[in-house]
Formats: structure tokens, C-alpha cells, sequence
């Protein structure tokens, strides 16, 4: 495969088209899309000081006002409190319908600052520039945007789309290993649910995989948001997911056990960890369904395993997550819908599974067969 070196563009096509850059040293690109803007917040993980630095003396120096809004790391960020920080922040500041926020950092970041510029004024312009690997191939991307609440993960959101997504493969340099591997969850996720050719990538090198300076892993990058990009293009408000139709509800492959262990973990598991979880479980269901070969469904344990990802959860708290998948946003009602393939790159909704099924498989994975 030939492996690209130079910066790539991908388009999100929707009504509000933007384009994904995905290459080295972006800082330039970033002012031509704040014309009209007289201030810019940076909301930002203390993690990506460096960035923001340079990002801010470019700014200052096309004559911007910038104003920095720190907020904690990881899911602490995704909070109402860091939520009405920020509003008063850029309430204190004088912010207008004509300036711009800037998310930069992990998923969480960029999915807080998306909210905070999709209700500030009832919306600012934003851009993202995501520093994660998950942030790059998936969050920073699509325009889903939001907080947790006590009750669950994403509760409260909006859909609202950056001006643009700026992923530059450098900041994946200062990432430690624990907070790559997550990155690589999402991007074996588009490998099942779109493009197949993921997977053997990185099947054939998982080192090179979690090596973030590998063409591998750009290349990962391109392949992963270009999956994104389709999906959100022909469904960006997950309008289409009706019954066991699947839009943009494919995306969350993964995610109807995953979001439930994060909760239950009090999000001390980090997302992409809890998702390669998810996908085990859902893969489990969708054998055990009659819906799924047995090969294609152990694959998933066997590459998610081979870069490092956990493959399964504590066997005694099924009766807990079956309690959380209540509040997903794909359930109807009381009846819970799991996005299942039913081969490479196809998928379906299973909804309304039995009980007795979801048992069965969560016990498979969790307590494997002997063998
Ligand atoms: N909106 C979406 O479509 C979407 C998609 C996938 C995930 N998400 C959300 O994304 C979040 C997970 O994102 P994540 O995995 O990026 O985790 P994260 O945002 O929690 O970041 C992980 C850690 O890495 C640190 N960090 C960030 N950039 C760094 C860098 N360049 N160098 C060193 N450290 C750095 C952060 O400070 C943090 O401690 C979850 O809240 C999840 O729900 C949203
Ligand atoms: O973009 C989407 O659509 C996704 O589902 C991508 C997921 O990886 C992401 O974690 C998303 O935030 C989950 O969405 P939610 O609607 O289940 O909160
Ligand atoms: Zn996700």
C-alpha cells in the first residue's frame, strides 16, 4: 500500500460543508478561518499548553484578542460546571456572534467546546484541533458535541459543525501509550463497520500502529475520518436511524455497552477502552443472534487484543449495565437497540434483543470458554 506523506484534505459534506486537514505544523491554516472575528477563546486541556502557545502568539499577531480557557482533563472537562465556566468566561469577555471558539485537545475538550460555541449566543463560529489520536479519527469530527450528566454519558449535546478540523499528526508525539491505544479503538471501529482495509492494516503491524510517528498511523487517520465523513455526510443528525435501519447510529458500534461501563467506572475508563469492550459484546450478540460468522466476530477480540485494548469487563456487573443502556440514545422506550454487523462492513440494528441473549454473550466475553 502506498502510504501518503504530504497533507491531505477530507470534506465533510453537509450543508455546512468543512474540510478535515490532516498533516504536520497546521498553525498557519488556522487564521484565514477567522475573518470577521475580533476575539477567539481557545478552550483547551492543560496538556496542550505548548500548542495553545503558539497557537496564541499567531493569533495575537494577525491583531486577534485571544483568551485562553483552560479546563481539566479528560471527562472532568465534560461537566455543567466547566460548562458555565466557559459562558461566563466568554461573558466577561465581551464575546459576540462574530467571534470564534477554538476546542483544542482530546475528545473531551473538543466535544465541550463544541457545546459551548453551539449555545453561546445560540452559536459562534468553531474550530477544532484535536491532539488525540480519538480526537483526530473521531470526536473532533461530525459535529456531535456535549456534556455528561449524573445520569450518563453525552446526555446533553448539540449537533453543530466546526468551520473547520485542524489534525496535526505532530501533537500525537507527547501522547503516552495509554492515552494512543484509545485512539485505536475508534479507528478499528470504522475498520468493522466501513472500510475493512483497516483492519488488516493494522493486523499485519499492530507495533507500527501504536507507533505515533508511523506513516501507519497516519494513514489510520485518513482512512478512519474519511469513514467519518461519509457517514455524518449522509445522515449528520442520526435522523435516519429508525428501527433497525441504520444511519448514523452506525458510528456508535460499540458504544451501547461502552458508554455503560464508563459510567459505572465513573469514567476513570477511558472511552476508547470501554468502546473495544462494547465491540466485543456487540460482536458476541451478533454470533450469538445467528447474525454474525463465527471468524469475523472472534476477529474483533483478536485485533483489539493485539494492540492492547481490553476485550472484556467485570463478569458481576451485567445487572448494572443492562441499567445504564437504559438512558442510551438509541433505546425507544424500554427497548434497547444495539448496532450488530452481520458481516465485514455491513451492519444492522438489532432491536428488542432478549435478556436471556444479552446474558449470555456479556458472559461469553467476560468469562471466555476454555479452550
Ligand atoms: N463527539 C464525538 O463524535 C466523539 C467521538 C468519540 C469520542 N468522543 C468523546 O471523546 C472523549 C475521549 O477523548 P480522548 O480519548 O481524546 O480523551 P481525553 O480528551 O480525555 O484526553 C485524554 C488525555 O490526553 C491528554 N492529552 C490530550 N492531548 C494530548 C497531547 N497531545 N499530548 C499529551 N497529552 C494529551 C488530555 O489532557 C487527557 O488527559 C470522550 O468524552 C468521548 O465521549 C466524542
Ligand atoms: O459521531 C457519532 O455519531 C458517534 O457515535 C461517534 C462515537 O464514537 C462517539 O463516542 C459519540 O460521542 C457517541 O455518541 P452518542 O450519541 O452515543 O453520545
Ligand atoms: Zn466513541
Amino acid at each position: 500500500m502506498n502510504l501518503q506523506q504530504s497533507t491531505t484534505t477530507i470534506t465533510v459534506r453537509t450543508d455546512h460543508s468543512y474540510q478535515v486537514r490532516v498533516g504536520h505544523g497546521l498553525a498557519e491554516e488556522v487564521p484565514p478561518l477567522l475573518a470577521g472575528s475580533q476575539r477567539v477563546a481557545i478552550v483547551h486541556q492543560q496538556s496542550c499548553r505548548d500548542l495553545v502557545s503558539a497557537l496564541e502568539l499567531r493569533l495575537v499577531a494577525d491583531g486577534l484578542d485571544v483568551l485562553r480557557i483552560p479546563v481539566p482533563d479528560a471527562e472532568a472537562a465534560k461537566t455543567t460546571q466547566v460548562l458555565a465556566y466557559c459562558w461566563t468566561s466568554l461573558g466577561k469577555a465581551g464575546f459576540t456572534r462574530s467571534d470564534t471558539v477554538i476546542g483544542v485537545g482530546g475528545g473531551a475538550a473538543t466535544d465541550l467546546a463544541g457545546f459551548v460555541a453551539a449555545t453561546w449566543l445560540r452559536g459562534v463560529r468553531l474550530i477544532t484541533i484535536p491532539t488525540t489520536l480519538l480526537g483526530m479519527v473521531d470526536a473532533a469530527v461530525g459535529g456531535k458535541t456535549g456534556i455528561n450528566t449524573a445520569e450518563g454519558k453525552n446526555l446533553v449535546g448539540a449537533f453543530y459543525e466546526p468551520a473547520g478540523v485542524f489534525c496535526d499528526l505532530d501533537a500525537l508525539q507527547t501522547l503516552v501509550p495509554e492515552e494512543l491505544t484509545p485512539g485505536l479503538a475508534e479507528v478499528i471501529k470504522c475498520g468493522f463497520i466501513a472500510d475493512p482495509a483497516i483492519l488488516d492494516l493494522v493486523g499485519d503491524d499492530p507495533g507500527a500502529a501504536q507507533d505515533p510517528g508511523s506513516d501507519l498511523i497516519a494513514e489510520l487517520v485518513r482512512r478512519s475520518v474519511q469513514v467519518k465523513a461519509d457517514v455524518v455526510a449522509a445522515d449528520l443528525r442520526e435522523a435516519t436511524s429508525v428501527g433497525d435501519r441504520v444511519g448514523r447510529e452506525l458510528l456508535n458500534y460499540g458504544h451501547t455497552l461502552g458508554h455503560a461501563i464508563e459510567r459505572r467506572e465513573h469514567y476513570r475508563w477511558r472511552h476508547g477502552n470501554a468502546v473495544s469492550v462494547g465491540m466485543c459484546f456487540a460482536a458476541e450478540l451478533a454470533r450469538r443472534a445467528g447474525r454474525l460468522a463465527d471468524e469475523v466476530a472472534a476477529r474483533h477480540a483478536e485485533l483489539l487484543s493485539a494492540v492492547g485494548l481490553p476485550t472484556a469487563y467485570d463478569p458481576q456487573a451485567f445487572d448494572e449495565l443492562v441499567e445504564a443502556m437504559a438512558l442510551d440514545k438509541k433505546t425507544r422506550g424500554s427497548t434497547l437497540r444495539f448496532v450488530i454487523l452481520t458481516d465485514l462492513a455491513r451492519a444492522t440494528i438489532l432491536v428488542g434483543p432478549e435478556p436471556e441473549l444479552l446474558r449470555r454473550s456479556y458472559a461469553a466475553i467476560s468469562e471466555p470458554e476454555p479452550s
